[in-house]
């Protein structure tokens, strides 16, 4: 796992964006894992001036949405249907038809987890899954105690991210009690995974995922497990972070190589120490 801490969300952002964009640029039908919240919208922003001055193009690109919400109707606004077509669809210029969101309206919703998980196989796996992290350390909507080798599925939401999410919504009771979500499983299946966090209120989480032990309390620990995964953390996400000062020295020190050439220029205000 590689630990990049920058001095603000909107370096994290630019920073995490350099890797979808190499991707895309290599690969034109290249398999983005989309991740709705607001920790991934820098990613997205930054997407979007490069799609505006041509620099990449997601018209032949792939998506897949981590989540969606069960219980609610498809075109309401904060489905994450609707969310992914607003937030990234539409602005980046994805074809709609090249873009599937797990399907929480279906009739058989174990059926329609499963169709999903295969339609991810037929793309032929994502290349790059974008992650934010829930204040609990879920990853998607996989809750505390989800099994790492979980797959697509019917999940309960913890009450503490139905009042975290309650802000998108008019009231908590607005906020559904069910969703479908990839598995940690599936999460772990991407080629390379790229987990964005900014501010205080996501400090433990990324000090528990990144440094404590393997644990299904905290789902987002998995990410260890990954051979291709990096965090990108603002100071005050990575305030809790023991070995800070070693992940900065690594940034500061690190050789050149294939792998090493999507991370853009340090910003001057990084502190390498
Ligand atoms: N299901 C989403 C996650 O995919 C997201 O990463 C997390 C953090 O959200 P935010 O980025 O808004 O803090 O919780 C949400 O409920």
């Amino acid at each position: 796992m590689e630990v990049i801490i920058l001095p603000d969300a909107v370096d994290v952002g630019r920073f995490a964006a350099a890797k979808v964009a190499a991707i895309v640029a290599r690969k034109p039908s290249a398999v983005i894992g989309l991740a709705t919240g607001s920790s991934p919208r820098g990613i997205y922003a930054d997407l979007r001036r490069r799609v505006d001055a041509r620099e990449i193009s997601f018209s032949r690109a792939r998506g897949f949405a981590l989540d969606e919400y069960v219980g609610i109707p498809l075109d309401h606004p904060e489905s994450y249907a609707s969310v992914i077509a607003r937030e990234v669809v539409e602005p980046l210029g994805f074809d709609p038809a090249n873009v599937r969101v797990p399907d929480g309206r279906a009739a058989d919703l174990d059926v329609a987890a499963a169709e999903f998980e295969a339609a991810i196989a037929a793309a032929g796996g994502v290349d790059l899954q974008i992650l934010g992290i829930g204040a609990n350390g879920h990853l998607g909507f996989n809750e505390p105690t989800s099994s790492f080798a979980s797959r697509t599925r019917i999940k309960t939401l913890a009450q503490l991210t139905r009042q975290d999410n309650a802000r998108f919504f008019d009231s908590l009771d607005d906020v559904p009690t069910h969703c479908m979500t990839q598995g940690l499983g599936t999460i772990l299946d991407a080629r390379e995974v790229v987990l964005v966090a900014q501010g205080p209120a996501k400090a433990d989480a990324i000090a528990a995922a990144v440094e404590g032990p393997l644990s299904a309390f905290v789902p987002a620990s998995a990410l260890q497990l990954h051979a291709h995964a990096t965090v990108v953390v603002d100071e005050e996400s990575a305030a809790n972070l023991t070995l800070a000062d070693y992940y900065r020295y690594t940034l500061a020190h690190k050789p050149s190589g294939p792998r090493h050439t999507f991370a853009p220029a340090l910003p001057a205000s990084a502190q390498l120490w």
